[in-house]
């Protein structure tokens, strides 16, 4: 808890004010019982009541209404105040995965971050809104009127008390095996969501091949391992605190025990007897409703120990310092691994402001990551990656986006109107700007066909258009953005030839008077280019202009051979 109010650096003010009135609120809960008592003991001393009758009425009447109005003002201030802190946290949580590295969000299931993000957050939230609080109010009064009736007969109370140690420690020997098994539980929960929206978002591709069946299986056997898991942590925290529920209430059996043997030594007091009688359950009643909060307690505090954990990923260091104007964009040096292998080793070349690099190779050879590495997805283990002489690590990030344009294979797009998705390349670009790109990346074919032009709207990820289309709206915004860097990645994969063909002047003209690094894959769209960087197994292999490279004849010539046929 500590950890997540320190997180939300919100005032936690409301949530303490709150917490002493559900308090306040028990205390006048259980006060009149103890007023009943007093009075009884001068009625039958025959002793003239300290409280009239008439009075000791207009007290209780007055407990009744502080304690209605106590929880209406505690439950409100406890929501005011779980809720904020609730927002600082979210925003916390949110701000912090939007500032993890490209590529570590790359790594992570999407259904998984979506359900920390949304599942485990709710669940923190809970324990400010509902769980703690109420534990706390409940453990905190009867541990008051506890210390009253041991005033009042030591013995009794000890016979009440006597088995609580023992509850709690059978429920905290448990507590090791639960919170284990819960967590193994919660692991495949998330598991589980990421393989489902896998299925969701892969369907067509699993129907095409026909494998279906196959994941559904493997959907069956993950449902059927997640039952079992869920049935031992319910037998295990469900168990443990029915064993508490048990052993509190023995304390009553202990109790009615001790005070016969006291009656029949002549030891009791029968006023002392009458309180305890009325009081007892009362005051076990919160230890026991307390039992249920735990187990969402112990089910929270996991969910806030996966949220710490994605917290605790490690960001790249932000630089500070800004680009005055792009130029050369150099690799110093670089190697780079993912996990134990090398993906690109000791990788140097200088891309000059306002040429084209083209990076060709075999595939698995690195070229796509030697681009990620230039937008900072990871930074390398060895070496430097530099614009304008700077280390782009020393670089405060926006202002290296700024000067970076993307076109990747997977473009991203939001379901929102077509203008809106361009307008993310330059927010508040006017309609002519819009146009020019438009027009530029050779959108206005598809764009005349919509019925409502620009402001149609496109589907979750752009669903509604072809890939051609999608390809050059991505063009389309990155010549809004208008970055003197651009980075292309395999660009005209996935379409047809006469789209290709669209989608390659539309490239030449977001080309145009910027710096360039292109992967490419088809030989002769890159003919042109001031040099090609020839990658195999993350060494620069050939390095040149492509006539250069047909006359040493090694492996680009081989490729240009085998594309030409
Ligand atoms: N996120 C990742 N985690 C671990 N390994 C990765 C990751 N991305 C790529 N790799 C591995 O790094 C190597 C280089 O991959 P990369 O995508 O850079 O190659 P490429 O030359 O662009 O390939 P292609 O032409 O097929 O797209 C491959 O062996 C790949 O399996």
């Amino acid at each position: 808890m500590n950890r997540v109010i320190a997180t939300s650096g919100r005032p936690k003010g409301a949530l303490w004010r709150g917490l002493g009135l559900r308090v306040l609120e028990r205390i006048f809960a259980i006060t009149p019982f103890f007023l009943g008592s007093l009075w009884l003991a001068d009625a039958v001393s025959g002793r003239e009541p300290a409280l009239s009758l008439p009075l000791l009425g207009m007290c209780l009447a007055a407990l009744l209404a502080g304690q209605m109005l106590c929880s209406y003002l505690g439950q409100m201030a406890c929501f005011l105040g779980a809720y904020d802190l609730m927002i600082g946290y979210r925003e916390q949580v949110i701000d912090h995965i939007g500032r993890l590295p490209l590529g570590v969000l790359q790594k992570r299931r999407i259904g998984h971050l979506a359900a920390i993000v949304t599942d485990d957050v709710k669940r923190v939230e809970e324990i400010f809104t509902h769980v703690a609080i109420d534990l706390v109010a409940a453990a905190s009064a009867p541990l008051l009127f506890l210390a009253v009736l041991t005033w009042v007969d030591w013995r009794l109370s000890l016979a009440l008390m006597v088995t609580l140690p023992m509850a709690i420690i059978g429920l905290n020997a448990a507590r090791g095996f639960f919170l284990a098994r819960g967590r193994t539980k919660q692991t495949l929960v998330q598991e589980t969501s990421g393989l489902i929206v896998e299925f969701v978002t892969g369907l067509k591709t699993l129907r095409l091949f026909n494998q279906t069946a196959p994941w559904l299986d493997r959907l069956d056997r993950r449902f059927a391992a997640l039952r079992e898991i869920s049935l031992g942590v319910e037998a295990w925290g469900g168990g443990s605190i029915q064993l508490y529920r048990l052993c509190l209430e023995g304390g009553l059996v202990s109790l009615l025990l001790t005070a016969g043997w006291l009656a029949n030594r002549g030891a009791l007091d029968p006023l002392a007897w009458v309180l305890f009688a009325l009081v007892a359950g009362k005051l076990l009643e919160p230890l026991l409703d307390a039992a249920a909060f735990l187990t969402e307690l112990r089910l929270m505090v996991l969910a806030e120990g996966r949220i710490a954990a994605l917290r605790a990923e490690p960001l790249l260091p932000e630089g500070t310092a800004t680009l005055a104007a792009a130029g050369e964009v150099a690799f110093q040096n670089v190697s780079f691994r993912y996990d134990d292998a090398w993906v690109l080793r000791d990788v140097s070349f200088r891309v000059g402001a306002g040429t084209m690099t083209a990076i060709v190779g075999p595939s698995g050879s690195g070229k796509t990551t030697l681009l990620h590495l230039l937008a900072r997805f990871f930074d390398p283990q060895a070496g430097a990656v530099t614009i304008a002489g700077r280390d782009i690590r020393t670089l405060d990030t926006q202002d290296l986006y700024r000067h970076l344009g993307f076109v990747f294979q997977d473009v991203q797009l939001f379901d929102g109107t077509l203008l809106e998705n361009l307008l993310i390349g330059r927010p508040g670009a006017d309609e002519a700007a819009v146009a020019a790109a438009c027009t530029a990346a050779y959108c206005d074919p598809f764009l005349a066909r919509l019925p409502d032009g620009l402001a149609s709207r496109i589907g979750e990820n752009g669903q509604r258009l072809s890939g051609g289309e999608r390809q050059r709206l991505s063009i389309a915004r990155a010549i809004l953005k208008d970055a003197p860097i651009l980075l292309l990645d395999e660009a005209t994969a996935s379409v047809d030839p006469a789209a290709q063909y669209e989608i390659q002047r539309a490239l030449s003209h977001l080309a145009q008077g910027r710096t360039v690094i292109m992967v490419a894959h088809r030989l002769h769209t890159i003919r042109h280019a001031d040099q090609i960087l020839v990658l195999d197994q993350g060494r620069i292999l050939e390095q040149g202009r492509h006539d250069d490279l047909l006359a040493q004849a090694g492996l680009y010539a081989a490729l240009w051979r085998e594309q030409s046929r």
